[in-house]
Parts: structure tokens; sequence; C-alpha cells
């Protein structure tokens, strides 16, 4: 297997300061050496640099539009060029709105991609749906054809254009959606496996029927976006927006192990640790150990040794 890492430090997507520390405090854990110690190559395409953006008014309620808009037309291009070389692509976030970016750059590389979406949240709001205005809450809405009418015009956003449709998406680990999140979900029809399915079917049926879902026609390239609060916090507490309930350590290394054997995962994006909202260093451990686990786990990693 052949990985491109590329670091988007960035956190213009939500309002808590420390997850642009994220890329390189997993780098600091050893994601490199783990994974050629595993029999990949590695090229690590460093950090992207965001130059500040002056005045940010909201539109609407989207926040920080602009440095948001221009981040992830930066990683955009960066991800496009990393699939063209060859690479399985992982994006070390940085917030979550930097899915707009990754999902982009993986979509305008080639075919369509499926999606399986790991998070505590659905982040479909859109700029009209959102309750806090935080684009984090956000990215799917830009992506998905099924939306594309219902996305005001937004400040650098102009060179998004809606690359995934509603029935190649599958949410794994949902137990904090928002009503009008909800109501798009179910007006999409999108696969969704809650919290709720996870405890009545158990981790491996949930990845079965992922699979099934995301194959029923053509097979195409799986993007992974993984939201590290997608675990519960007693494992991943240094995040932004944490929700009791979540997956176990297993589940969530079980999901990139299952994910790694369809051999399909073309790019996979690890997001929202943020060190600053761990109460100690053992807690920021616990969540920076857990993202590198996760990336192993999609890479061929497994824990029969
Ligand atoms: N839907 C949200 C949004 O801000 O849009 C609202 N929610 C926080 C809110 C707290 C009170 C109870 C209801 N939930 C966070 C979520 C975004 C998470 C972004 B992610 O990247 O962490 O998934
Ligand atoms: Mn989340
Ligand atoms: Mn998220
Ligand atoms: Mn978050």
């Amino acid at each position: 297997r052949s990985v491109g890492i590329i670091g988007a430090p960035f956190s213009g997507g939500q309002p808590k300061d420390g997850v642009q520390l994220g890329p390189d405090l997993i780098r600091a854990a050893g994601l490199v050496n783990r994974l050629k110690e595993q029999g990949c190559d590695v090229k690590d395409y460093g950090n992207l640099a965001f130059e500040s953006v002056s005045s940010d008014e909201p539109v609407g309620l989207a926040k920080r539009p602009r440095a948001v808009g221009r981040a992830n037309q930066q990683l955009a291009d960066a991800v496009r060029r990393i699939k063209h070389d060859g690479h399985t692509c992982v994006m070390l976030g940085g917030d979550h709105s930097l899915a707009i970016g990754s999902i982009h750059g993986h979509a305008a590389s080639g075919s369509e991609v499926s999606v399986v979406w790991v998070d505590a949240h659905a982040d479909i709001n859109t700029p009209l749906t959102t309750t806090t205005g935080n684009i984090h809450g956000q990215p799917m809405s830009y992506v998905i054809h099924e939306l594309h009418n219902k996305i005001p015009v937004i400040p650098n956003f102009s060179w998004i254009k809606p690359c995934i449709a509603a029935k190649d998406i599958v949410y794994i680990g949902l137990r904090d959606v928002d009503p009008g999140e909800h109501y798009i979900l179910k007006y999409l029809g999108i696969k969704t496996f809650s919290m709720s399915e996870l405890d009545r079917l158990g981790i491996a049926k949930v990845m079965e029927q992922t699979c099934d879902h995301i194959f029923t026609k053509v097979k195409k390239p799986i993007h992974l976006s993984y939201d590290i609060d997608a675990l519960d916090p007693s494992v991943a507490p240094a995040t932004g927006t944490p929700v009791v309930g979540g997956l176990t350590y297993r589940e969530g290394v079980y999901i990139t192990e299952h994910i790694c054997q369809t051999d399909l995962l073309s790019a996979v994006d690890i997001v929202e640790v943020n060190p600053k909202r761990g109460r100690t260093e053992d807690e920021v451990q616990s969540t920076v150990n857990a993202a590198v686990d996760l990336v192993l786990g999609c890479f061929g990693r497994v824990r029969e040794g």
C-alpha cells in the first residue's frame, strides 16, 4: 500500500482553539514509522499553510466562511495531487469542515466515490438549518448532489461542485443529530447506523450491511471520513464536541480493519483531535494514540499480529 499524508492544521470550522495542533501531534506519535513498519510506502506531503483571513463576517449563520472556503480549496488541490501521484490519501485534521476539500479533491481525481462517515454527528446541516453556524457541522451539505439547490452563495465557496450521490453515503456512530439534519437524512434516504443500530446489530453486521449498501451496484473507491468523536469520550476525550455512548476502541478499530479488507479504501480523513480539550496529558495521549491506531487499521494492521 502506498500512502500519501497531508496535514491540515485548520480550526476555522469551529470555535475551540487547539484542533489545528492535531496533524503534528499525530505525526509526533510515530504514524509514519508505524506505517512503514507494517509494510507501507509512505510519502509525507507536510502541512498546508493557511494564511489568516482578515475580515470574515458570517454569511447568514455560516461562520468564518472565507477562511473555511479558502482552506478547503487548498486542501482539495493537495488531495487531488496526492491521488494523481497514486497514493491512498490520509488527511490529518484539523476540524471536520476539511472534509469539503478532502472529498472534493478525492472525487476530482477520477470516478465517483462512496463515503463512509464515522462520527457522533451527521455534519450535514446547510447554512440555513445549522443551529451553531459552525461549518464543521455542515461539510456534507456542500458536496451532495441532491442538496445543491439548498445551499446559498457563500464567499470563497463558489469553486465547490457537488460530487457525492446520497445513495453512496453510509453513516456509522450517530448519536447527536440536529432536527434539520434528521429531516435531510430521511428526505434523502441516506443509509445510517446510529449507536442504537450498532447496539442492536453489533459491529460485524453493521460493517457487512455498510459494504452491501455501498457495493449494491458498481464498486466505487471509498472515502472514509473519521471524526475522532465517534469514539466514546472514555477513549478519545480530547475533542471539541464529545458525546457519551460512543464506539469502543475495539469497534472503532474494527471499522478500519473491515474497510481495509475491501481493498477499496482510497482516502481517509482523521479529524477533530484537539489537545486543548484534554484535561490531562493522558487524555491527550489516549486520543492521539487512538487516531494513530485507526489509521494503522486502515492500512493492514491486524490485532492478531
Ligand atoms: N450539529 C452540530 C453543529 O454544530 O452543527 C451541533 N452539535 C452540538 C450540539 C450541542 C448541544 C446538543 C446538540 N448538539 C455539534 C454539531 C457539529 C459537530 C461537528 B463534528 O465535526 O464534530 O462532527
Ligand atoms: Mn463529530
Ligand atoms: Mn464530524
Ligand atoms: Mn467536532
